[in-house]
């Protein structure tokens, strides 16, 4: 490190509430904090280093309140060396305001410098953690931006990424370097004596103190409901503990030198609250950032894929009702699958709508898409609970359908070649022979012979061999799903996993989205 570039002076310059502060906050202490109490024109002054160079910075801060009467001051243009020009870019106004800030800087740098000494200029769109709320795009931004002299356009959130932040205000400061402002005829060596003398000082007291104010303001809000709360069903005398033992904790961060040791037991407790206060503060403020974007487009593929399994069981379905080959395996035998295609195509319109919803829900960020979304996946989780319930409560009742089935295809084995094509899979699939009474069920069937007596249609080969013929195909068959009643749960709990997280995700989008559109109104 050679010597000391600088000061530079850098405006921070923009409408009420477009994160000045936050920005600034972030980029000299990595840190977001929810609120900022400031005074008019804060100056931070610090030493940084940049490509291995110390620079010395002057940060302005003034609050957007009446920015353009501050913009008259000539001193503003003829002392900085760089501005920052912000807007968030989810208030239109606050973007037009930056556009006027940026026509005064042009004006009345124009008058000062030649174009080449024209100051350097950020123009930032903040609160990018917002993004579903954009009223300005990035296009649009650059555009302008281009119009002016050695202004350049970014895009930050102070809320999610400390990097974003950096980055702006190290090609401010590359550029400032760059036009050789301050160096070598105003860069100076500080050494550290010097600089203490000076006043300046490598710490941040400006920072120090907006950091205490706001802690200090957010715990005095906060402490009032809680004694409030807690103090109701207190005698008088513990009340006045309480609210003594608050105002030493309070009075520990008022004081100028904070002795922590005799504040130990009350620093804990409030640091403890500032973490909860400030992260959920955090969460508040951002409106989830990018957890929230990580969720919109967690739901968006989740969705997509829904709709292709809804797709895929359409398919199957009109190929099973349309497919000339299965048409000669089911017409006469076994009717009741093309009930089941047409309930297989209803299921698949449904998670095809269920999937599009959810799809155009989570993208266009519809509330009342993800709603219609979440009310359909419940009522589908409901239904499939109910059966689901059914079909354990009523085993019995299901055992002697099936039962029935099997005993018709039975009797008209050796009659109807789709009965025999059906009991034979059967038989052969599931090793059973007949319905309930095994190769008994055939000895009681046959066509009647010409005198009229009941010719004995023979037990059929699929059966196979003696020990398969005494097991009844309903009994095998239930067995099996016993036998597999793990695997069934698991994908009946999988589907229902499935099921719970995309109605969690469509309400916390929902709340999400609810959130974050009151909170810019
Ligand atoms: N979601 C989100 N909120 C932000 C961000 N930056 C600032 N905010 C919030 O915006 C509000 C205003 O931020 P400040 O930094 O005080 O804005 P400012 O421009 O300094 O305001 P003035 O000094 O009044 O002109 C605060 O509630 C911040 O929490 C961001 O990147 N994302």
């Amino acid at each position: 490190m050679t010597g000391t570039y600088g000061p530079y002076s850098i405006y921070v310059l923009g409408c009420e509430g477009v994160g000045k502060t936050a920005i600034v906050v972030r980029y000299l202490t990595k840190r977001f904090l929810p609120e900022y109490c400031h005074a008019d024109n804060t100056v931070y002054e610090r030493l940084v280093v940049v490509d291995d160079k110390p620079v010395q910075l002057k940060i302005h801060n003034p609050t957007g309140k009446g920015m353009r009467s501050k913009l008259q001051e000539k001193s503003t243009f003829t002392k900085t060396d760089g501005f920052i020009v912000a807007y968030d870019i989810t208030n239109r106004a606050s973007f037009e305001g930056a556009m006027d800030i940026l026509d005064i800087i042009k004006r009345e740098t124009k008058s000062d410098r030649s174009k080449e000494r024209a100051p350097p200029t950020i123009l930032v769109g903040t609160k990018t953690d917002l993004n579903h709320l954009r009223k300005v795009s990035s296009a649009e931004a650059h555009r302008c931006c281009w119009s002016y002299v050695c202004c350049t356009f970014q895009e930050c959130s102070a809320a999610s990424w400390s990097s974003e932040v950096e980055q702006i205000f190290l090609s401010l400061i590359r550029k400032m370097m760059e036009k050789n402002i301050g160096t070598p005829k105003r860069r100076r060596k500080i050494s550290a004596g010097a600089m203490m003398n000076s006043g300046m000082r490598p710490t941040l007291p400006q920072v120090e103190n907006l950091r205490k104010d706001t802690i200090q303001r957010r715990f005095s809000s906060l402490i009032a409901p809680i004694l409030r709360d807690r103090t109701s069903s207190m005698s008088d005398d513990k009340v006045e503990d309480a609210t003594q033992m608050s105002h030493k904790s309070i009075s520990c961060f008022h004081s100028e030198s904070v002795n922590w040791k005799s504040c130990r037991f009350t620093t804990v407790f409030w640091v403890g609250f500032a973490g909860v206060t400030v992260s959920s503060g955090i969460i508040n403020k951002m409106g989830l950032g990018g957890c929230y974007s990580c969720i919109k487009y967690l739901m968006f593929a989740f969705n997509f894929l829904f709709w292709l399994v809804g797709c895929a069981i359409l398919g199957v379905a009109i190929w099973v009702r349309v497919d000339p080959d299965f048409k000669k395996y089911v017409e006469g035998n076994f009717e009741q699958l093309y009930t089941g295609a047409y309930i297989l195509m209803g299921i698949g319109v449904l998670i095809m709508i269920i999937g599009f919803l959810g799809c155009c829900g989570a993208i266009k960020e519809s509330q009342c898409m993800l709603a219609t979304f979440f009310v359909l996946l419940f009522l589908i989780f409901a239904i499939l609970v109910a059966a689901g319930v059914y079909a354990l409560v009523q085993q019995d009742d299901l055992k002697s359908e099936v039962n029935k089935v099997l005993q018709g295809r039975v009797a008209d084995y050796h009659q109807n070649e789709g009965s025999k094509t059906f009991m034979d899979n059967i038989q052969v699939n599931f090793k059973c022979c007949g319905a309930s009474a095994g190769s008994g069920d055939y000895l009681l069937t046959g066509v009647k012979d010409l005198f009229g007596g009941n010719k004995v249609g023979g037990i059929p080969e699929t059966c196979g061999d003696i020990v398969q013929q005494v097991k009844p195909c309903t009994q095998q068959m239930f067995d099996f799903l016993k036998e597999h009643v793990i695997i069934i749960a698991g994908v009946a709990i999988g589907i229902g996993v499935v099921m719970v997280l995309g109605m969690t995700f469509s309400c916390l989008l929902c709340c999400v989205i609810r959130r974050a559109e009151s909170h810019t109104v």
